[in-house]
């Protein structure tokens, strides 16, 4: 069935997504802040910022007044970086209707109070919305799902009903979508994979193999498994689409902003340059300042962010991060196991 879809924020994610949607034959409304973007994509159906060479569906409208974009529409995705996602949710939620289907698909902390972003839009939403808000997440750049390359996602909520009809909302030939009951762990997952594709770059960028990249991966899942068990989510999750999955593909593609971003500070550039040159958003700069507080909250052992932070907000170099890494003492494997696997 046919729904009127109000995307908010047509940043790479936003106008990808939103892409889908038309696709999907849903009637699709996108809410942007620069009047020449929403000319652009209205006129010429494209946007050359961050998806440039991509033609988008003529049925996707884009529109700066926000009232307009999101009264009424039974379906709203948030889709802005995570540090807006207070803010914007704020601004729109007088326009809410009560039975309105709200999902997000940002992948990060609120850096302030360490919260998830469905607690974040649930205290900025009147009650029944926000306790049915629903993410979208899993391994997904956005410029191949606009080129329609095959694409898996999760979907997580705690109310079931909604994450059935999210579902249903994105599902088509190209863009294959799972739900997950575990919206603790699909979103926690989203947003700590970023910080080890920082340091999957800082690899690369260092001139570093494919061993020192399979380290990353395998004991960063390990340690953001361990800080998300601790926060209430279920460890399989992590073993998904959300974890392993998007670990994969955030450390090994090109798209990555955080690979990317990752990749200039091994190679020595300063972080401020770096966050200059890229232009959009990278999560994991703030994820990694939210990890390590959660960490240090919760006293969760989480080497690799800890490295990580000190590289990013404390002037130590990578390489010296590299030396603290392999220098650490030695420990077993499974922690969970006794010394002799038992
Ligand atoms: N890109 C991808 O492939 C994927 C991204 N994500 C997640 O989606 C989220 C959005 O990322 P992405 O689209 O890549 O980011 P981009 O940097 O491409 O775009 C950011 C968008 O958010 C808007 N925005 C930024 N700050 C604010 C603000 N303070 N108030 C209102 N709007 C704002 C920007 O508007 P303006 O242009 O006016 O600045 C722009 O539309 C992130 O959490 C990211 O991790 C998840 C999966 C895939
Ligand atoms: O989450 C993503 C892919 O699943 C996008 O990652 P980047 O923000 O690093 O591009």
């Amino acid at each position: 069935m046919s729904q009127d879809v109000a995307v908010i924020g047509a940043g790479s994610w936003g106008t990808a997504l939103a892409s889908v949607l038309a696709d999907n034959g849903h009637r699709v409304n996108v809410w942007v802040r620069d009047p020449k973007l929403a000319d652009e994509v209205n006129t010429r159906h494209t946007n050359e910022k961050y998806l440039p060479g991509v033609m988008l569906s003529p049925g996707i409208r884009a529109s700066v007044d926000l009232r307009e974009v999101v009264s009424d529409k039974p379906v709203v995705l948030l889709a802005v970086p995570s540090h807006a996602m207070r803010q914007v949710t704020r601004e729109l939620a007088p326009f809410l209707r009560p039975d309105v289907l709200l999902i997000h698909a940002a992948k990060g902390f609120e850096l302030e109070s360490l919260k998830r972003m469905t607690e974040v839009i649930g205290e900025e939403v009147p009650e029944p919305i926000g306790k049915g808000v629903v993410v979208l997440t899993g391994p997904s750049h956005a410029e191949e799902v606009v080129r329609r390359s095959p694409t898996t996602v999760v979907v997580a909520s705690a109310c079931e009903d909604r994450m059935l009809r999210a579902q249903d909302l994105f599902m088509n030939a190209y863009f294959r979508v799972y739900t997950n009951p575990d919206l603790v762990g699909a979103e926690i997952a989203g947003a700590l994979k970023n910080i080890i594709a920082l340091g999957a770059g800082m690899s690369d960028g260092l001139g570093f193999g494919d061993n020192a990249k399979a380290a990353l991966l395998t004991r960063g899942l390990a340690e953001i498994t361990r800080l998300g068990i601790k926060l209430g989510a279920m460890p399989l999750t992590f073993a998904g689409l959300a974890g392993v999955g998007d670990l994969i593909v955030t450390c090994t593609s090109k798209h990555s902003r955080n690979w990317r971003a990752g990749y200039l500070l091994g190679q020595g550039k300063p972080l401020d340059e770096v966050l200059e040159q890229m232009g959009m958003v990278v999560e994991g700069v703030r994820t990694t300042k939210a990890a390590y507080a959660l960490a240090s909250r919760n006293q969760v052992d989480m080497p690799i962010a800890s490295v990580l932070y000190g590289i990013l907000f404390e002037g130590k170099s990578p390489r010296q991060g590299v030396e603290e890494l392999m220098g650490r003492g030695r420990t077993r494997e499974m922690e969970y196991l006794g010394p002799f696997g038992v």
